[in-house]
Formats: structure tokens, C-alpha cells, sequence
């Protein structure tokens, strides 16, 4: 064995734990016999556990995931609006806090309508972009408050920060990654009508930067009218920068125009290898479907893919894709269970 990875496992809440033991079969699969071996140890995470405990993500756990060279996450949080949780914000107080702690400011949002699978668009013509999604700062930092709470009088506000350094690393990184493909092609997404600051600075940016990447055309929506073209025109899109809000809400319709949310992966990245990436579907527990075995764990298999692909383990993520497009092709209106397309998946990459 020359290579041993350490992957940080937190399977999380719902359907988390569900995804993710269908992940972890296809990693195995993939990297059977192989001479790369990956070392999981396995975390405790999520709405489950601050039930039992109080904990939502200790110093203690934060240090321990860090010590890992990546991470795999399946979802958390609780069924929305569950009064038991009103004081925890699992979604602040551990997603976005491994996010924002192991500075995964690149949150790369693949989207690709394979063939074979039905998109709700009467005719989605070819669909292929990449959503590249600031993951550190935004409306998401936690800068709010409120007065008067409560009360008829009450006042709340949630500034985003948008900072000159924050918004320079992601676009740089965003015209990295739309050189790099055929059509070499960004559209910055932003409401820089009525957003004048957040929207001026990146505006600003993405014109500077657009010099040093001369090869790469660029474009500009406003965020209302980029929801438009996704639905009516979604093969103009290449790569999509937008900050951590609008990167939030487009790739769930991203999802849902190309096969599903049950499809849809993605990387937390810390492009500087200072900290270990985060790797997860962009879904949600979905605590409406979990326990249930129907979840689709493609989404979590194919952020398997893009972890292996960030490892540099590029064969193994092509075999792991090329599995998923192929069972995707031929599942038809079948309805199988969540542990049978995990097996499907693992039998096609064994049988090549
Ligand atoms: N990265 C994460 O851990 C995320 C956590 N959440 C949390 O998850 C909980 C539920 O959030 P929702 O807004 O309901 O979003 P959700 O993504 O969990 O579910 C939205 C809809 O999509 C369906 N769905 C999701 N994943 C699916 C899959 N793999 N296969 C088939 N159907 C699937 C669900 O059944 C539901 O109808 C909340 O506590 C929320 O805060 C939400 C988004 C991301
Ligand atoms: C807690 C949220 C920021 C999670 C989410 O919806 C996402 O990252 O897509
Ligand atoms: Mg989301």
C-alpha cells in the first residue's frame, strides 16, 4: 500500500447516514485492490446528536476533523420548524462552521443533464456548467442582530460581507476553473441594481481579474433574470460565480433542471490545502423521505467523485462517474431502493 488517505466520516442526520454508507461502498469498491487505502473514522454530527448531548461541533470535534485529509458529509439538520432544535441552528453552528473554520471558500456545484435522465424542462437542450459558489462569507457569516425581539417593534438585520480578499479568491478561482473547460466561458450572477456595494465590489472583481484571463469570455445577470435563463436557456451557462445566498438557491434549481435534487454534488474546497475538503450532496436530511430507503445516494456517490478527483485519484473518480452515467442511462421509471442503486453502482465499477 504507498497511499493512505484519512477521511473523516459524518453520515449526519435524516437521510445523511443513509447516502453516505452508499458513498462509502462505492469508495470501497473504486479503491479495492488498489494501492491507495483510505482510514475512516467516523463522526457523530448533527441534530441527532445535539438531542443526546447538547453538542452541535465542540473545539474538540473541530480539531479531530481537521486532522483528516478530507471529508465526507451526508446532511444535517431536523425536520424545518422542529421546536427542539429552535436554539441550536445546526446548520450555523456546524455546517457553516466547518465550512467558514477549514476556509472552503470555493463550494463547486457541478450540474450535467445526463442522457437518459428527465428533466422537468420541455426541452433543457444540452446542460453542462459549473456552479462556483463563495462559501466563507455572504449573508451566511452570522452578522445579525436584533432589537426589540419578539415584539411588534422588532428590528432584524443580517449583513453580507462581501470582502476585497473574499471576493478576489473565489472569482480567480472561478476563472481557473472556466479556463480549463472547452467552452471557457463565466457569468457572474449578482443584483448589482439594487445591491449596489455587494454587487459594485463584485462587479469590480470580476472585470479586474477578467484581464489576467484573457482566453475566458464573460458575462453578467442579474440573479431574477439568471433563474429565467436556467429554466428557458440552460446550455448559455459554463461556469457561474455568485456569492454564498444566490450560490445557495441557484443550485437547487441547477439540481431540480438537470434529474434532480437526488443527483446533485458537491465540494467544499480549500484550494490552498491548508485545511481538508468537505465533500457532500447538496441536499438536505430530507426528514420527509428518511428511514424510508428511497433516497437517491447518487448525489453522495458522485461527491465520492469529486473528493477522489480533488485527491488526485482522477482514474478512480472517472471510473465512479462513468458507473453513475451508465446506471443513470438505463434506470428507466424503475423504482429501486437506496441501498440497491448504492450496489448497482459498485457492480458496474467491479465489472470494468
Ligand atoms: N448540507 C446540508 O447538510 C443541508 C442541510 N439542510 C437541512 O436539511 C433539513 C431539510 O431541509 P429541506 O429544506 O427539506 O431540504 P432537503 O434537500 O433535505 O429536501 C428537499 C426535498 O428534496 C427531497 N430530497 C432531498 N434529497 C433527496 C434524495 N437524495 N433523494 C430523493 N429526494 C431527496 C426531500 O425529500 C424533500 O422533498 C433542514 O434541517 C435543512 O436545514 C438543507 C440543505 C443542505
Ligand atoms: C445550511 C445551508 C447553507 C446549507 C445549504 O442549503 C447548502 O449549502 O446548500
Ligand atoms: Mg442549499
Amino acid at each position: 500500500m504507498s497511499r493512505v488517505i484519512s477521511l473523516a466520516v459524518i453520515p449526519g442526520d435524516g437521510i445523511g447516514p443513509e447516502v453516505v454508507t452508499e458513498g462509502l461502498k462505492v469508495l470501497d469498491t473504486v479503491t479495492d485492490g488498489g494501492d491507495v487505502a483510505f482510514e475512516k473514522t467516523t463522526f457523530s454530527l448533527g441534530a441527532t446528536r445535539y438531542l443526546e448531548t447538547g453538542d452541535t461541533l465542540t473545539d474538540d470535534d473541530l480539531a479531530a476533523v481537521s486532522r483528516h485529509d478530507a471529508i465526507l458529509l451526508g446532511a444535517v439538520g431536523g425536520t424545518p420548524g422542529d421546536p427542539r432544535l429552535a436554539g441550536a441552528n445546526i446548520e450555523r453552528g456546524l455546517l457553516l462552521k466547518l465550512r467558514f473554520s477549514l476556509d472552503h471558500y470555493v463550494n463547486l456545484r457541478p450540474s450535467v443533464l445526463h442522457p437518459g435522465v428527465s428533466s422537468p424542462l420541455a426541452d433543457p437542450g444540452s446542460i453542462d456548467f459549473v456552479v462556483v459558489r463563495e462559501g466563507t462569507e455572504g449573508p451566511y457569516v452570522g452578522n445579525g442582530g436584533s432589537i426589540r425581539q419578539g415584539t411588534q417593534h422588532e428590528v432584524a438585520n443580517e449583513v453580507s460581507v462581501n470582502t476585497a480578499y473574499g471576493v478576489e479568491r473565489v472569482v480567480r478561482h472561478a476563472f481557473g476553473v472556466a479556463s480549463a473547460r472547452p467552452r471557457k466561458h463565466l457569468t457572474l450572477v449578482h443584483k448589482t441594481n439594487v445591491l449596489v456595494f455587494a454587487g459594485g465590489i463584485w462587479k469590480r472583481v470580476v472585470d479586474e481579474v477578467a484581464a489576467e484571463f484573457p482566453e475566458v469570455t464573460v458575462d453578467y445577470l442579474h440573479v431574477d433574470a439568471a433563474t429565467i435563463f436556467l429554466v428557458t436557456n440552460p446550455a448559455r451557462f459554463d461556469v457561474i460565480v455568485t456569492d454564498n445566498l444566490f450560490g445557495d438557491i441557484l443550485t437547487d434549481l441547477a439540481a431540480a433542471i438537470s434529474g434532480g435534487i437526488g443527483l446533485a454534488a458537491s465540494g467544499n474546497i480549500n484550494p490552498d490545502g491548508r485545511f481538508p475538503s468537505m465533500f457532500e450532496p447538496v441536499h438536505g436530511s430530507a426528514p420527509d423521505i428518511a428511514g424510508k430507503g428511497i433516497a437517491d445516494p447518487t448525489a453522495a456517490i458522485l461527491s465520492v467523485a469529486l473528493l477522489l478527483d480533488h485527491l488526485g485519484l482522477t482514474d478512480a473518480a472517472a471510473r465512479v462517474q462513468a458507473a453513475v452515467a451508465a446506471d443513470i442511462a438505463e434506470r428507466g421509471e424503475a423504482t429501486r431502493s437506496t441501498s440497491e442503486i448504492g450496489t448497482a453502482i459498485s457492480d458496474r465499477i467491479r465489472a470494468h
